[in-house]
């Protein structure tokens, strides 16, 4: 029986995908597998039985990815199964930073008693009068599965869109509609755009990329939208910034104790992916990674391990191994097979940075001996027997 522990509430559509062979367990402490979502997982001790961490969602910086691989813990997340939610909000969000639509429903509830309202409506509304986004210019930076959405939807809504991003897959690239201006420089996106809005993971390189050097180089009254994380974002220059009328708007998916109550902050909370079937793609797309993993040894998607595919076993037996990206270790493990006159029928070995994973299908009973033999060779992170 396969133990399973949520770290956040999961969608149902994807735990019932569980069969009897898994049970969902309270503590983290004995479970194989642990579902998650944007709960911080850096503190958490990881017990030795935990394979695999599948991330509901995009975003893996709550997760601690290097000690995890070297653990020989897989960890998954979900690849634009919530793209869409986010866009969604994201076009609402620069719809909120063109016209004062939040300003304008809380000056509607001060006056809602008042028997004239719909005279001070029209008297009033003007304080409340915006802009239109129809041939504004949007920078998006990250083209990735969220940025790509966000900028062909933009595109369609009459907005002049630019897109940069460095490492754009071709996949990506062949989504992007042919009317998005591809900007190689992106200080081009910060000098020529009215809505800047940001799509790149939370790395070393991407941390406070919106810092008053970065401001400094934008149109004045920009509105800056932040759906990926609160970190990308130097808060005190933002805040400066907006004192300043520099950006006229900061909109923001990630409040923090700076920037909730800021002059200037349109804050939601953490909404982009909220959505019934945000919930559910990611669900049922992280509870497929978890069992294609624990019952064939498949790993697609996964953030700190390499891709691969061995299908379902039809050897008598299938043993992985995640081992350290180093030379010698093929010889190594086969050569623990050959003592034991064991015939490989299929083997898979692929690497990702300094973490490798190799599947043997053998054509005889695996045994707890060899698995230990295995194990006791150096770099060695992991070993099970699938079947
Ligand atoms: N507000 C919310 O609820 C959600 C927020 N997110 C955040 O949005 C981020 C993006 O999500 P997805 O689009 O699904 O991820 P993705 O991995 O499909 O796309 C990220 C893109 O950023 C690009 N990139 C990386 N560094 C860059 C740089 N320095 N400059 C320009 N581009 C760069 C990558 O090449 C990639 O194409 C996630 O990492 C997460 O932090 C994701 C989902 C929900
Ligand atoms: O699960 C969530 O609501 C957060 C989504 C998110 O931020 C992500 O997928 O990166």
């Amino acid at each position: 029986m396969y133990k399973v522990n949520c770290l956040n509430p999961i969608a149902n559509v994807g735990l019932d995908l569980f069969d009897n062979q898994y049970e969902t367990v309270k503590e983290l402490n004995q479970a194989d597998a642990v579902l998650v979502r944007s709960a911080a997982m850096h503190d958490l001790e990881l017990p030795e039985t935990l394979k695999a961490i599948a991330r509901a969602g995009a975003g893996v910086n709550n997760i601690p990815l290097e000690e995890c691989a070297k653990k020989g813990i897989v960890v998954f997340n979900t690849p634009g199964a919530n793209a869409n939610g986010v866009k969604e909000l994201v076009i609402a969000g620069l719809m909120l930073a063109a016209r004062d639509v939040v300003g304008g429903i809380n000056w509607v509830q001060t006056v809602k008693e008042d028997e004239n309202v719909a005279k001070l409506v029209e008297k009033q509304k003007s304080q409340f009068a915006g802009t239109e986004i129809q041939g504004k210019k949007l920078g998006v930076i990250g083209l990735g599965a969220i940025g790509v959405l966000v900028a062909n939807a933009a595109n369609r809504l009459g907005m002049q869109v630019y897109g940069c991003d460095p490492y754009i897959s071709v996949d990506a690239a062949w989504n992007l509609s042919r009317d998005i201006t591809h900007v190689k420089n992106i200080e081009d996106i910060y000098r020529e755009c009215d809505y800047i809005t940001v799509h790149v993971p939370l790395l070393d390189n991407t941390k406070g990329m919106i810092n008053k050097d970065t401001i400094a180089l934008m149109k004045n009254g920009v509105v800056v939208l932040n759906f990926a994380r609160d970190l990308l974002v130097n808060d005190n220059d933002i805040e400066e910034a907006l004192q300043s009328g520099k950006v006229k708007k900061y909109v923001t998916d990630f409040p923090n104790a700076k920037t909730a109550g800021m002059a200037g902050v349109i804050a939601l909370p953490h909404l982009g992916a909220s959505t019934e079937e945000s919930e559910d793609n990611c669900a049922v797309m992280a509870v497929k990674e978890i069992r294609d993993y624990l019952e064939n040894g498949n790993i697609k998607n996964s953030v700190n391990y390499p891709a691969c595919d061995a299908g379902v076993c039809t050897s008598v037996s299938r043993i992985t191994v995640n081992h350290r990206n180093i030379p010698n270790m093929i010889t190594q493990f086969t050569g623990v097979l050959s003592e034991e006159n064991i015939n490989i029928s299929n083997m898979i070995n692929k690497s990702k940075g300094e973490f490798a994973y190799t599947v043997f299908d053998i054509e005889v009973t695996a045994t707890k001996e060899i698995v230990e033999k295995i194990e006791a060779i150096q770099g060695v992170l992991k070993v099970r027997i699938i079947k």
